[in-house]
């Protein structure tokens, strides 16, 4: 399996905080892969990491078989979008897409000026007086033209109205499918991530809680309702993620490689949200600082 990121026992501490703590992970290469996890969770760090704006404080990380930033070539395979997707107030959208052709070597001319006529920027309007989805969209636009082979998107819809998120995921399916890019997307907005996701990564408290293909994922978890004290108990095997009862009602989220009759299948946002209360109870009951 080709991988665009791999990491190792990957740390990343700064001075006595660690927010990324021993991270093994594989994203296999074509993946639309959604990075969540709570406030603090250790995020951005990873993404900066694989960026190479950050250096491991522990472990190893590949990003498209080689160590992150390590030559001018290697930084034009990867293409970043910040969090709230940074631009330069003071120059047009055409200046960008200028300075995008001198700054990197695959720049696709054609496709930037077609993205930008096509989402209805104005080449002479300045950033610093576009709407945040206007901003969104031209920090993606120029992210897309790099021509890179992995893209990585840090809480790139965070700012954005439900109708502006919604066009921008679908904008970045259709050109995920144009230019066969992989792609790491880190958000809060589990909903948003089903709408785009093939590939997972929960994080909590600097640790992966869970990763893989969303296939993979959806076929292993299932939904066990009546489960209070004398109704189901999980089949042999399985390992409880998170349970809860609420007014009356009892279910679990359990996980198995073996078929459970009759149990509820779950989605991507309930997969997530019971391996984050898991770590959010252990984190309560240990009290656990890094
Ligand atoms: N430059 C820094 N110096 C010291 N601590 C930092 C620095 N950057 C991040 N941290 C700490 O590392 C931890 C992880 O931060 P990070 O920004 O990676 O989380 P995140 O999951 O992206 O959070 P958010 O969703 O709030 O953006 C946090 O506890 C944060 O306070």
């Amino acid at each position: 399996m080709t991988a665009v990121i791999r990491t190792e026992a990957l740390s990343k501490r700064y001075r006595r905080r660690l927010a990324l703590d021993d991270c093994t992970l594989t994203v296999p290469a074509g993946r639309i892969a959604g990075l969540v996890g709570p406030n603090g969770a250790g995020k951005s760090t990873l993404l900066g990491l694989v960026c190479g704006m950050l250096t491991p404080t522990g472990g190893s990380i590949e990003v498209l078989g080689h160590r992150p930033a390590d030559s001018a070539a290697q930084l034009a395979r990867v293409g970043f979008v910040a969090q709230d997707a940074p631009v330069y107030a003071r120059l047009t959208v055409a200046e960008h897409l200028r300075l995008g052709a001198r700054l990197n070597p695959r720049w696709d001319a054609a496709l930037a000026e077609r993205r930008v006529r096509a989402r209805g920027l104005d080449p002479g309007q300045k950033a610093g007086s576009l709407s945040g989805g206007q901003r969104a969209q031209l920090a993606l636009t120029v992210a897309a033209a790099k021509r890179a082979d992995l893209l990585v998107l840090d809480e790139p819809v965070a700012a954005l109205d439900p109708l502006a998120r919604r066009a921008f995921l679908r904008d970045l399916l259709e050109f995920v499918d144009e230019l066969r890019v992989s792609v790491v997307l880190s958000s809060h907005l589990l909903g948003d991530l089903e709408q785009v996701c093939d590939h997972l990564i929960v994080l909590a408290d600097g640790r992966v809680q869970v990763a893989g293909d969303v296939a993979d994922l959806l076929a292993v978890h299932h939904r066990l309702t009546d489960t209070g004290p004398d109704g189901r108990r999980p089949p042999d095997g399985a390992e409880v993620i998170h349970a809860e009862q609420t007014r009356g009602d009892s279910s679990m989220v359990v996980r198995t490689d073996r078929p459970v009759p009759g149990a509820d299948p779950v989605d991507l946002e309930d997969i997530a949200m019971a391996y984050l209360t898991r770590a959010a109870a252990a984190t309560l009951m240990t009290g656990a600082h890094r």
